[in-house]
């Protein structure tokens, strides 16, 4: 009798799904195993349990329970326990005990399981071609990570998402002007990195009103479950470090800032990716920086990958900017004055590109210019030129900024501006005239009663009714008082947004704005509430009072003014005549445009006039010459701006000529019906039930009779599911199915993961051979292991190589496809099938052999043509950057060095292919 001891690990003969077994307990007759993958536990009688003890030998490729793939040794034995010898994929020696082994490893030996007689449908051979061919056409494929989240297909973001997640360990700030989807960017490269397994370790850093959108966003959109950190959670663990406990975690700013143990533990948290979204909260100077700063600054320095997120890039100044490009590269930005005068040397390349790109012939200083920044320019034609600028151009590699402008199709904005007579009650208000821009601060509350706005506000909203309506004022005070007048006054209930609600609070009080049927009108909001926050289904915005900072006033616009914006957006200001805020809307709306569009040189005119402008606030005679002072100089900057190098950096943001491709294939593949066909023969062969749901969709249930007890993603109750993404945008209850969900990729690896399918008998009624003629398939697989931040894919990716022998050796898989040998299958007749496979056993020895022998040329060819790929390609990119490193301060010295090492390893990893046999099917024909 074999013997049994705690912890070997055993095989279930019959059902391999259950995954590695181990032992945990033996009486003397039976024995008891667990098998931790499928959490299900086996009683067997010792005598004749249908078990087969995993031993491996030198050369066999393991997993360990951490997913470290390990290649054996040797083995020692001890208390008939097996340690194996192991070395990881760099070459360290290691030891793995086999109670470590990872429970879901597969020992699938095809070859064995056939001959010993152990067959499966056939349909299961079929499901496992094509999980192989899908996985090797989407690894390396540029859109990789693209296709599966619930986007709309928006150019520019697809582009900015595969050039930054095809960098190595990007580090980027992206800037597009508010609303245009920075969020949907970063939640791309994200999804991407983390599918290619660039990236594993994510954290996201956000204000804290933020902080459940950002979470919503991602599990909806992008089906990434984020682990929320507040104060409660990393005080629930003082003995170990929290953030260790979860791969993504979403915390705020403030938690990392503020609370001294999240910050010493978030510092140590061994981040692949880190993102910090509103990233103009990170002040910097080049005195002091916030305490934001100096939390992210530390991380930045142990985090390799980093995406900083702003619409307002430049908002409080240029310094402050360049804090946060010194964040994504001290080496290159770390002397401001340097960066100033470098940044206004740009201007007259960025005028020479903008004549370029115009087709406006070239002036002699201009060629001069043109022979100086680039040596050849004479061989290149217009584009390759104006490809080198893009390249060389200031920032252009680390930052990304889209404007309105450059995408189109965006609504309008209408103003509607509303002079109302000054109250008594704030009469000759003294004190500092920015707190004057808010007068009811500055009296009691009978200003509820005084104030015309406010009566103003119940007309407006009756007249508007039932149409939605966003109010944003500068302070909480405001809000909680607004919202008691409504309610006194006119009866109207508003639901409020402060910053000093809790959060759930905030967020039930925006889906209480946000419902359709019975939400409030109106949403009384604070600054807070300026920011970030989705509001496009509200097509009204109430300025009860103007923020002084112009990005500010842009941010509160954005709530409204952002992609899924429906509808020309209605902008209403009601301001007291004779006060400051006359003048600072006169201000906005006469001297910078604000509220026409968005006003790219704001911040620069605002940071000019602002002396002016303060002084203006405080004699409104002055207000003329304020105005006309800040039009003049913001037509200038404004025009500057648009022939500037802006019209660089809008180029390297969008290229219509990189993103078509990308929104062409995804759009091939989401019209294409393979990943339906390819779930419902998983589905039907599984035992899941499906059946046609409203408008296109499809509803799902798990069946009495399933394989095991559950099946990937699919809920006791069932959900509904759809394959077409307009409709998946138009109902966010179904779930998007592609390739990319978790449930068609969890789906793969359970099957790939199990013995499902890898041998089989086939009677095949043809005319083309002789009567009991005997055929072998063979599906192998060639995988190129290595870590994955080296994302070998993208030139060796799993592929797979299908033969199909007879007996005299000849493969004729190239004329005869998989499908045309579908037959009958013996798995009801498992006498027939072993007595066909037992009389053939020395031939499909021999066929075995002869398969193995021509996979393994087939893969040294692969293994040649990956290397050369790869030698073109890095080698291409190597010397781009380096060439560029010499004109182009930008590109940072370890992203060459890194990209060298990569080549280096690559060469070593794409010559230790890996190929193993993942099918077997024996074909007779009759
Ligand atoms: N590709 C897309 N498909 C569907 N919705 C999108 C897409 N891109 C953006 N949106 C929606 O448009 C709105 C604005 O996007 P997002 O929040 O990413 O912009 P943002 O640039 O981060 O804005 P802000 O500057 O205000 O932070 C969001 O409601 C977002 O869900």
């Amino acid at each position: 009798m074999r013997d049994f001891v705690p912890g070997q690990r055993w095989l279930s003969e019959t059902q391999g799904e259950l995954g590695l077994g181990i032992v945990i307990s033996t009486d003397g007759r039976c024995v008891r195993l667990a098998f931790p993958a499928t959490d299900e536990t086996r009683l067997y009688a010792m005598r004749e349990a249908p078990l087969v003890r995993v031993e491996l030998g030198p050369g066999e490729r393991v997993r360990d329970q951490k997913g470290r793939e390990l290649r054996v040794t040797d083995t020692r034995v001890e208390g008939g326990l097996i340690t194996y010898l192991c070395e990881d994929l760099d070459g360290r020696p290691c030891e793995l005990p086999e109670a470590l082994l990872d429970d879901r490893m597969r020992f699938n030996r095809p070859q064995q399981r056939l001959l010993a007689g152990r067959i499966d449908s056939d349909k299961w051979l079929t499901l496992r071609l094509r999980t192989w061919s899908q996985r090797m056409a989407e690894s390396g494929s540029p859109i990789q990570g693209l296709l599966g989240p619930r986007v709309a297909l928006i150019p520019h973001q697809l582009q900015i998402a595969a050039e930054v997640a095809g960098r190595d360990a990007p580090r980027v700030l992206l800037a597009d002007e508010v609303g245009l989807g920075k969020t949907i960017e970063a939640g791309l490269i994200l999804h991407r990195m983390l599918l290619t397994g660039a990236a594993r370790r994510v954290l996201i850093v956000t204000p804290e009103p933020l902080l459940h959108q950002w979470l919503v966003e991602m599990r909806r959109r992008f089906n990434l479950r984020f682990a929320l950190f507040d104060r409660e959670r990393v005080e629930s663990m003082p003995d170990a470090n929290p953030f260790l406990d979860d791969q993504q975690v979403l915390c705020s700013l403030d938690l990392i800032a503020s609370h001294a143990r999240a910050r010493e533990t978030v510092i140590e948290g061994d981040w692949d990716l880190l993102v910090v979204d509103e990233a103009h909260h990170l002040t910097w100077s080049e005195s002091e920086s916030s305490p934001g700063y100096a939390v992210v600054a530390e991380l930045a320095a142990r985090t390799p990958g980093m995406l900083l997120l702003t619409a307002t890039p430049e908002q409080l100044g240029r310094a402050g900017h360049f804090g946060r490009l010194r964040l994504l590269d001290p080496a290159r930005f770390h002397d401001y004055a340097a960066f100033v005068a470098e940044e206004d040397g740009y201007a007259p390349v960025a005028e020479l590109a903008a004549r370029l790109l115009d087709g406006e012939p070239l002036s002699e200083p201009d060629r001069a210019l043109l022979g100086s920044l680039i040596e050849d320019a004479d061989r290149l034609d217009g584009e390759e030129i104006i490809e080198r600028l893009v390249d060389r151009h200031g920032t252009g590699r680390v930052l990304f900024r889209n404007t309105r402008a450059a995408i189109h199709g965006f609504p309008g904005r209408e103003l509607h501006a509303y002079p109302l007579p000054l109250p008594e009650c704030y009469r000759d208000l003294g004190g500092d005239v920015r707190m004057r821009l808010t007068p009811e601060r500055l009296v009691d509350k009978s200003w509820l009663d005084e104030d015309p706005r406010v009566g103003w506000l119940i007309d407006t909203l009756k007249a508007l009714r039932p149409a939605k309506v966003l109010l944003i004022c500068a302070h909480a005070s405001t809000v909680l008082e607004l919202r008691e007048a409504l309610l006194r006054r006119a009866g109207l209930f508003a639901a409020i947004f402060h910053e000093d609600m809790e959060i759930v609070e905030r967020d039930r009080a925006a889906a209480y704005f946000a419902a359709a049927e019975d939400g409030t009108q109106l949403l009384l909001c604070s600054e807070i509430g300026s920011e970030g926050r989705n509001f496009q289904f509200a097509h009204h915005l109430i300025l009860f009072d103007l923020p002084l900072v112009p990005d500010l006033l842009e941010q509160r616009i954005g709530r409204l003014d952002r992609i899924g914006q429906t509808e020309t957006i209605r902008i209403h200001v009601p301001y007291l005549t004779g006060t400051p805020g006359e003048v600072l809307y006169r201000w906005y709306a006469e001297g910078l445009g604000a509220f026409d569009g968005t006003c790219p040189g704001a911040t620069g005119v605002y940071e000019q006039v602002r002396e002016d402008l303060l002084e203006a606030l405080e004699e409104p005679d002055r207000a003329e010459e304020v105005i006309a002072e800040t039009r003049d100089l913001s037509a200038r900057v404004n025009a500057e701006l648009a022939a500037g190098r802006d019209r660089l950096l809008e180029l390297h943001s969008y290229r219509p000529d990189r993103s078509a491709p990308l929104v062409d294939r995804i759009e091939e593949l989401d019209a294409g019906r393979e990943v339906a066909d390819y779930m419902m023969r998983f589905w039907d062969s599984f035992g899941v039930e499906y059946e046609s749901g409203t408008g296109g969709s499809v509803v799902l249930r798990p069946g009495p009779q399933m394989l095991q007890e559950s099946f990937p993603r699919l809920p006791e109750d069932g959900l509904t599911a759809t394959f077409d993404r307009s409709s998946a945008l138009a109902h966010e209850d179904r779930e998007f199915l592609t390739w990319e969900h978790p449930m068609a990729r969890e789906a793969m690896e359970l099957l790939t993961a199990s013995d499902l399918g890898t041998s089989s008998v086939t009677l095949l009624r043809t005319g083309r051979f002789k009567r009991a003629t005997l055929l072998l398939e063979m599906l192998y697989v060639a995988e190129c292991p290595a870590p994955p931040e080296l994302q070998v894919g993208r030139f060796l990716p799993p592929t797979l190589l299908r033969l199909l022998l007879d007996v005299e050796g000849r493969d004729l898989a190239g004329e005869i496809g998989h499908e045309e040998l579908r037959g009958d299958c013996l798995t009801r007749n498992y006498k027939l099938a072993r007595s066909v496979i037992k009389s053939q056993v020395p031939r499909l020895a021999v066929m075995l052999e002869r398969g193995e022998s021509l996979a393994r040329e087939a893969v040294g060819r692969l293994e040649s043509e990956a290397l050369a790929r790869m030698r073109t390609l890095l080698g291409g990119e190597l010397e781009r950057l380096s060439a560029l490193a010499k004109v182009n301060p930008n590109v940072r010295a370890d992203e060459i060095e890194r990209l060298s090492a990569r080549r280096d390893r690559l060469e070593t990893y794409l010559t230790k292919t890996h190929l193993r046999l993942d099918g077997v099917r024996v074909i007779v024909t009759t």
